[in-house]
Formats: C-alpha cells, structure tokens, sequence
C-alpha cells in the first residue's frame, strides 16, 4: 500500500467527536423492535415482496426448466418454491431463524455467526426476523433463497434476480451510449488536458457512477429502477444533494505519490471498487475504472462483486462477465470499443475481479479483519478502495443507530485497511459525519431523505497514521 504522508486536516471537532464516541460505546442495530421504522417496514412490506417476486420468477420460468431438465427440471421448481413460500411464512410470522443446511463453503460461518447472534441475546428469546439486527436478517433472507435455489439441481444455478438485472442494462442503453462516448471523447483527447481538466472529468465520472448507485432494484422491490436520461447533463441539478463531498479528498488520495516519489509521476498503483449493482450502476464503474487507468491515475483496479444472487441488483461474476460482453457486442461505436478495452484490461491483469465470501455474509465491516483477514489483507494494498451503495455504507458504520453528527472515523470503528471512499445514495436510515443542524434541515425540508434515494455522499477516511 502506498505510505500517504500527506497530512488530511482532520477538524480538532471531529477527532474529538471521534475520542468522545469512543468512550461512550457503540449504539444499537437497526432493527425492526422499533415499530415503524425503516427496518420494520423493510422486514414487514418490502423482502416478502421479494421472496414472492422471486418465486414467481422460478414458477414462470417452469416451461424452461422442463425444456432443460425434463421431469427433474419440473420437481426441482417445484422445491425450490415450496422451500421460498416456507422461508416467506418463518419471515412474516416472525419465526426463529433455523440453520443453513446446504453444505455451501459458507454454512458454517453463516451457522457460527448465527450462534454469536443467540449468544448475545441469551436463552431468552430466539433469534428472530423482528428482534435480531436488520441487517443481519436481510442478509440471511438472501442467503436462505440461495440455499432454496442450491438444494434443487438441476435448478440450482438458477439467478431468480437475473431478469431484473438484465432489463436494467437494456432499459438504460441511451444513458449507456451517451457515457461510453463521453469516454471517448475524454480519452481522444487525454494527452492534452490539463492538471484541472483531469481533476474535473475525474470528479465528473465520480459523481456519474455516485448516481449509478440510484438504479438498485431492492430499495424498488425489483420495480424497474434504470437509467433513462443522459448521466452528464444532470449532474449540476444533483450537486445540492451530496450532503457530504470529500472529492477533494479522493483527487488528493490518488495524486499523492507525485509528492512520495518526487517524480511527478501521478499514477497510484492500485484502486479497488466494491461493486454495488449491475445494470446501469457497473457500467458507470467500468466507466470510471477505465478513466482511471487510461488517465493514468491508477495502474491497476481491482473489482469485488458478489458469490452469489443478492440484494437483488448486485454484481455477480456472471453479470460482470455478461455485461462486458453485451458493451462488446453493441452497435454503437464507443460502446463497442470500451468493451473490447475492458475485456483487454482484464486479460491483461490491469483489471482484476474477485468474489470473496465475506461480501455475501452479514458481518459489519469492523469484523472483516477477525473474520477475513485474507480480504482485509488485499484491501490493505490499495491506495484506495471505493464502497458503492447504501449495503457497503450500512456495513461499513455497522448499520448502527449512529448520531448524525458523529465523526464517520468513528463510526468505522477501526475498520481501516487503506483510504476509503463511500459512494452512496441514501436508502436507509444510518448516515454519520453530518455537520451539526444538517440533519434536522434536512428532515424540515424532506422527511424522507434518509431513505428515499435522492441523497448521496462521497464520504472519504484515511487510515489513521500508525
Ligand atoms: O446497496 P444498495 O444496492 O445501494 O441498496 C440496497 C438496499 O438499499 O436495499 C435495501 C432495502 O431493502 C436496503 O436496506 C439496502 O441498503
Ligand atoms: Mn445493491
């Protein structure tokens, strides 16, 4: 990892703020115990959506299955429902969560985390979708219509999100054509720019894969969520909604060797996105990654994305593969030609991708270095590492019912393997590193800022120097 010397001012307020949340502990989960809130009306409306969508995904997807499989194909979608409407009826009757029984790689840690779940609310009540953290059962839902999906083969690679994820690529091709050659352009002319150009394209394409972040199909329930207009054009309307931008930061963070190495060399060695969705939303990060290496500020990126089907939208290994392959395959110019470059990265090693499990579990991110020391490690050689989307953030503050105002180091609770950036729309209720009265104005003007996904931060941390 790149030793940054460059001194962040960090505001005496916020390492004392930081100090002050440290001595008075770590506040709750979010969970749906408190009637009304978000999480419980996530838990209660929102992912018994999901598990019928998703069952209605498999059941209309019966002819194929028997085309495919013949009478096997046919039972297996049989199971696999019976096991979803069952896993829908524990959920909507608050049942106790049961134990993972598909014999994955993962099962035991899923099983293990569940057992530090009980153990922390004693032998008196169970753990349960209502009572346990929010985000661990939103979680363990995801994993559950994995396992009912693993345990039915010849079904069992069967994406019951795919759809969803394809038609959001499709839906949002005008938007995809407009940044491929907007690229384009940038990258005709990359040579010439000046110190400022770079920076504000760069600051550009930030705030584009930001807002790609809008197009999530869970906060929508699967509802068609994709990019319809030009991404470029609306990016000074959206300004006023970034509550927190510490671009400035990132830009320095990526700039910061020139002043290590003395060589005026501008080039960070390696930048890792944290993938949020597919669709529109990784095509804004291929975007961004491309603009990075062809800028020559990042030699290398490398992507983290998703085991398996989850939350809906997010990236998996097939949907990364399949979206470069649909951009190579487009009859548009620029579209065309940033895909045949991506798939020249990747071959290349300039571009890595990677899955680890930890990605797919519930724990918060504080937890990653006792719990995959082997990823915080790959994190730890970053010069930087970008979290798209409101899980990552939820993971990385611990989906903690944090003040507002408290200091987003702190909120971290030492989760730190390299400068760290979230790029995030607001789509529930846990935000930190608010300046004092931000908050409240917000909620004055729009109640429903925390959730409603018309809010964004770019929010930075640098690791605290050793
Ligand atoms: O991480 P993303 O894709 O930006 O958002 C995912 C997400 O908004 O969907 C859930 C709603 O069910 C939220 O709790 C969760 O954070
Ligand atoms: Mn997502």
């Amino acid at each position: 990892m790149l030793s940054i010397k460059v001194e962040f001012e960090l505001s005496s307020t916020a390492t004392a703020m930081a100090v002050d949340q440290t001595v008075h502990g770590v506040p709750p989960s979010l969970s749906a115990k408190v009637t009304g809130s978000f999480a419980y009306l996530t838990i209660r409306d929102r992912m018994p959506i999901i598990l019928i969508k998703a069952i209605d995904t498999i059941h209309r997807n019966k002819s194929k299955f028997f085309e495919e499989h013949g009478e096997e194909g046919i039972s297996a979608e049989k199971q696999a429902i019976s096991l979803l409407s069952k896993l829908r009826n524990e959920l909507q009757t608050d049942k106790p969560l049961l134990e993972l029984m598909d014999g994955l790689p993962d099962t035991e840690s899923w099983n293990q985390y569940m057992q530090r779940q009980q153990s922390q609310l004693g032998d008196q009540e169970p753990v349960s979708w209502f009572k346990s953290p929010w985000l661990y059962v939103e979680c363990y839902m995801y994993r559950r219509i994995q396992e009912a999906v693993w345990l039915n083969p010849p079904i069992n690679n069967f994406d019951v999100f795919n759809e969803g994820k394809t038609q959001s690529f499709f839906e949002s091709q005008q938007a995809v054509m407009a940044l491929c050659t907007y690229l384009g352009d940038i990258q005709r002319s990359m040579e010439k720019l000046s110190e400022n150009q770079l920076s504000e394209y760069f600051n550009k394409l930030l705030q584009v894969s930001l807002w790609g972040n809008k197009c999530d199909l869970s906060i929508s329930a699967g509802q068609d969520n994709s990019q319809k207009t030009n991404p470029i054009d609306s990016l000074d309307s959206l300004q006023p909604f970034i509550l927190v931008d510490d671009s400035n930061m990132v830009w320095l963070t990526l700039n910061s060797s020139r002043r290590l190495k003395g060589t005026g060399k501008k080039t960070a060695d390696r930048v890792d996105i944290v993938l949020d969705n597919a669709g529109f939303e990784l095509v804004t990060d291929l975007v961004l990654a491309d603009f990075l290496v062809s800028s020559g500020l990042a030699r290398q990126i490398h992507f983290h994305g998703k085991c398996f089907p989850w939350f809906v939208s997010d990236v998996t290994a097939k949907d990364f593969q399949w979206t470069i392959r649909q951009t190579m395959a487009a009859n548009h110019k620029w579209m065309c030609k940033s895909g045949f470059q991506w798939q020249s990265y990747l071959k290349e090693g300039v571009w890595c991708y990677h899955d680890h499990p930890f990605w797919t579990q519930p724990h918060e991110f504080c937890d990653m270095s006792a719990d995959a020391p082997d990823l915080y490690a790959t994190l730890q050689e970053a010069d930087l590492v970008l979290f798209k989307g409101d899980l990552n953030y939820r993971k990385l503050t611990g989906d903690r019912d944090w003040g507002h105002t408290v200091d987003f180091c702190a909120a971290l609770r030492g989760f730190e393997p390299a400068p760290l950036c979230s790029l995030r729309t607001l789509k529930a209720n846990v935000q930190v590193g608010l300046q004092p009265g931000q908050a409240e104005k917000l909620t004055s003007q729009d109640p429903s800022w925390m959730t409603n996904g018309n809010y964004a931060v770019i929010q930075f941390q640098i690791p605290k120097l050793e």
